[in-house]
């Protein structure tokens, strides 16, 4: 028996890496019974039966799971927006925050394409950077374009599992691209081997870069909040949950409820305004959400 982790999933075989041999392995064993997957990322035992083949035998339990991109033990996102060309929007961004916390998964917010940015809208960003500072996250502001922060980037990998997120069109392949040239070329070399074109054969693979793992996919550019529930949602707004021990309210949603202690750090300006109305705005979202049978 070995254990490794699984780097890449194709055509019915997971790719297992052990030390520094990759294997071909064929899913067979217990967690076939427990009705679960294996999936990218995934900590496995497995059975050497041929010298860079074997079977899957147990899943490790999982960290954290997302299912698009499938990957399992993912430790943190890139959230990208950009400044421009889409332009930027706070409710996209802490929709895809919440997204991220709700999976228990540590957000990281990259600003993109600030080499497209005037005066006014650079102002803009900067301001923004200082909340979400403030909120407890960190920020880059970043160009896929010029490639300057390209190590800022990078020494973020170190140790981790790392996903891109973010609407289309804000650099996310782009950023990839940057940080891994030789990228392309290896998916193209793949999809060559098996005699198909380069876009019908969606896999996921984990890169190796600068010591960390990076998902090879551009993720996911839309989330929804169907699994969250009314009371988790302030559990995805960092600067609520540190304030909600404190309401008058055990069970307090920071709505109507009198004594809210969130609410008093939206009126003395400690809490952001807007980041409170995207609160409330997805606490009515989940409210009128249809229950599903
Ligand atoms: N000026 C400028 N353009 C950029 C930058 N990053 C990406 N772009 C351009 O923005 C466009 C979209 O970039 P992509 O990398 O395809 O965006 P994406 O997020 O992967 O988009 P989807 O695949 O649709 O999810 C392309 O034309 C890029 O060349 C940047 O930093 N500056
Ligand atoms: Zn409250």
């Amino acid at each position: 028996m070995a254990e490794g982790r699984i780097m890449k999933a194709l055509s019915g075989f997971y790719y297992v890496q052990s030390g520094e041999e990759l294997y071909a392995c064929k899913g067979r064993g217990l967690f076939r019974k427990q009705k679960i997957t294996p999936l990218v990322g995934d900590f496995v035992v497995f059975d050497k039966s041929a010298d860079s083949e074997g079977y899957i035998q147990e899943i490790k339990p999982r960290k954290t799971e997302l299912s698009r991109p499938p990957i399992a033990n993912v430790d943190q996102a890139m959230i990208v927006s950009s400044v421009n060309m889409p332009p930027f929007s706070s409710l996209l961004l802490d929709r895809f925050l919440v997204f991220i916390e709700s999976k228990q998964i540590q957000p990281i917010i990259v600003i993109n394409k600030v080499d497209l940015a005037d005066e006014e809208e650079l102002e803009m960003i900067k301001e923004y950077k200082t909340i979400y500072e403030k909120v407890g996250y960190r920020v880059l502001l970043f160009s896929a374009k010029q490639r300057d922060d390209m190590m800022d980037i990078k020494t973020l990998f170190q140790e981790k599992i790392t996903v891109f997120a973010g609407q289309s069109g804000v650099g996310k392949s782009s950023i990839l691209n940057a940080i891994k040239p030789s990228l392309t070329l290896e998916t193209a070399h793949i999809s060559k081997s098996l005699g198909r074109g380069r876009h019908t054969t969606r896999h996921v693979e984990l890169l190796n870069i600068n010591g960390g793992l990076v998902a090879d996919t551009p993720g996911f550019s839309v989330v929804d909040f169907s699994h969250i529930s009314k009371e988790e949602l302030g559990l995805c707004f960092p600067e609520i949950k540190t304030l909600q021990h404190y309401c008058k309210f055990r069970g307090c949603l920071h709505d109507k409820e009198p004594g809210c202690a969130v609410k008093n750090a939206v009126n003395s300006k400690e809490i952001a305004t807007y980041r409170y109305n995207h609160y409330l705005q997805f606490l009515e979202e989940i409210h009128l959400r249809k229950p599903r049978y």
